[in-house]
């Protein structure tokens, strides 16, 4: 059977990229990819339009796969992506979400890491959303908990959410994007009693370019992969 896991966060820009990197990269037990269905935030180069978060996943994988192949939906404006597809009369399929993943399994047999854009709620259309994509398809879900102030409702609301949907919630990782959070050390643990699931890491404010790989429960994390 084909191994996907899905990184979801409490927020967009609270650390999924700089996370599913860090265990493409990590992740020593199965060859690992990266993909990114949809990307909203992008840059035309040749012609053609690339996504920073996509070319993170890539250069982070065991094969250098064709950038299309990472990134079937590459949109434009750093919007909510069905709006910024609305723009271009695109609209985002789930079928194209999954002939993509099935595209990337094909490469080779690997563990694909997926990225998720925004939180888990994320729209596709007005009425459907990335997280039934994610359910459909049963991926175990990483929730990323950006630490900031909000972050414990944030967190507890997208683990319920998550555990509803009937997806596999399978642990969440403390990210610390907030250089002066008060009390964070509380906060986390906070969490740690709260959230129904185990942490894989807590991860501290990070230098520009530092990996969190140090950071994260390896042995953990492939554990649980091996029960999935
Ligand atoms: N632990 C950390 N310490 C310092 N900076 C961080 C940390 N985690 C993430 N960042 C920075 O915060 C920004 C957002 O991180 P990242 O791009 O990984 O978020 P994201 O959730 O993937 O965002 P998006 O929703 O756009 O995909 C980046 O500039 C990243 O380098
Ligand atoms: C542009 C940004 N960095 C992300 N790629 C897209 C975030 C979409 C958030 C949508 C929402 O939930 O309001
Ligand atoms: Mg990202």
């Amino acid at each position: 059977m084909n191994k996907n896991l899905f990184i979801t966060a409490t927020d967009t820009d609270v650390g999924k990229t700089l996370i599913a990197s860090s265990l493409i990269k990590g992740i020593k037990s199965e060859t690992t990819l990266g993909y990114k269905p949809i990307a909203a935030g992008c840059e035309l180069k040749n012609g053609k339009l690339i996504n920073q978060d996509a070319l993170s996943l890539l250069a982070a994988g065991d094969i250098k796969l064709d950038y299309d192949l990472v990134n079937p939906y590459a949109l434009k404006p750093p919007i909510a992506p069905h709006i910024a597809a609305e723009q271009v009369n695109l609209q985002i399929q789930h079928n194209e979400l999954t002939a993509g993943l099935v595209k990337i399994h094909q490469q080779a047999e690997a563990l694909v890491v997926v990225e998720g854009a925004g939180g888990w709620m994320l729209p596709t259309s007005m009425n459907t959303f990335l997280s039934d994509w994610v359910s459909e398809h049963q991926m175990p879900v990483i929730l990323v908990v950006g630490m900031k102030l909000g972050c414990l409702n944030h967190a507890l609301l997208t683990a319920q959410a998550i555990q509803q949907s009937n997806a596999k919630l399978v642990g969440w990782i403390a990210n610390c994007v907030d250089d002066n959070m008060l009390q964070q050390q509380a906060n986390i643990d906070s969490l740690h009693k709260l959230m129904p699931v185990p942490c894989f890491g807590v991860v501290p404010y990070l230098a520009e370019g530092q990996s969190a790989a140090e950071y994260l429960d390896f042995e953990q994390i492939e554990k649980m992969l091996i029960n999935c």
